[in-house]
């Protein structure tokens, strides 16, 4: 693999800022490796070179990090960058001919990460039928994220509503755990503070256990219990409500793009 560095982050908000996050806690890249483009940076971003158009050309590897509906006016660089720069796009639905096109026929890979790459606790899903794109793509989210490699691009719709939207669901569980709680007569601290350390410890517990989710809903489930009566209220409609939710965000996607 040749130098992936200087990487240009084109676009550097929530997601860009969440990878650089993680770049620095893990100490994959220095700043001084990474220069971003964007109207407004976020706060991560912020310190970063911001090259003019004649220094783009230094860039090795372009993070795509905008938004889906955004990317094309960002591709409006192409011209000022290297030859030989690779992009690695982050941007939903958005297609890799659509993106080599646009970019001058440069190599691009697909990578659909998780703001827990913030953390290095992410999961990144590439897809990247050239090796050099697939090579420097994996170095730069291997370090921050589990990567799941994706046999066909467009496994990527299913992989961005799984795992880059899932966050998202997961923080909805714990808001409306939570208004359950205060329902059931707890304050509104208590029942903040309970949902979302349940869900953290439980998360954790998880991590660290070789058993699968399903013998760890058994160990808490007692024949007859609490949790028992609880899970027939909410199995019978979460298979078929989390089939239509991934189902909402794979047709978004394809619209996306
Ligand atoms: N957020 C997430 O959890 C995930 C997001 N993604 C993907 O990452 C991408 C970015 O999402 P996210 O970080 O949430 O979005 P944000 O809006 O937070 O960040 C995008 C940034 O790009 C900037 N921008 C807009 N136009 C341009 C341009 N022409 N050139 C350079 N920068 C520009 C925006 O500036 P301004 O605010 O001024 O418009 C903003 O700072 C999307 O394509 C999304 O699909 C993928 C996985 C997870
Ligand atoms: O909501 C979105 O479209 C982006 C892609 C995955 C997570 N956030």
């Amino acid at each position: 693999m040749a130098s992936l560095t200087p990487i240009l982050l084109l676009g550097a908000g929530r997601m860009g800022g969440a990878l650089i996050s993680g770049w620095r806690s893990a100490g994959t890249f220095k700043d001084a490796d990474l220069m971003v483009r964007d109207p407004h940076p976020g706060p991560e971003a912020a310190v970063l070179a911001q090259p003019d158009d004649a220094g783009l050309a230094q860039a090795k590897t372009v993070l795509l990090a905008v938004k889906p509906q955004l990317w094309r006016a960002a591709a409006a660089i192409a011209p000022h960058l290297a030859p030989d720069a690779v992009i690695v796009s982050i941007a939903a639905g958005v297609g890799l001919n659509d993106i080599a096109q646009a970019f001058g026929g440069r190599r691009v890979a697909r990578v659909m990460p998780n703001t827990a790459v913030a953390i290095n606790q992410g999961v990144a899903s590439l897809y990247a039928p050239d090796p050099e794109a697939r090579a420097r793509a994996e170095a730069m989210f291997a370090p921050v994220a589990k990567v799941v490699p994706l046999e066909s691009e467009d496994l990527m719709h299913a992989a961005t509503a799984v795992a880059g939207s899932g966050p998202a669901y997961l923080y909805a569980f714990v808001e409306a755990l939570a208004a359950a709680g205060l329902e059931a007569g707890l304050t509104a601290e208590a029942a903040s503070d309970m949902a979302r350390s349940m869900v953290i410890g439980s998360a954790a517990l998880m991590a660290r256990s070789d058993e699968d989710p399903a013998e760890l809903r058994r160990q808490v489930t007692s024949p007859g219990g609490t949790t028992q009566a609880a899970l027939e209220v909410l199995t019978p409609p979460l298979g078929p409500l989390m089939t239509d939710a991934v189902a909402a965000a794979v047709r978004r996607s394809r619209e996306l793009g």
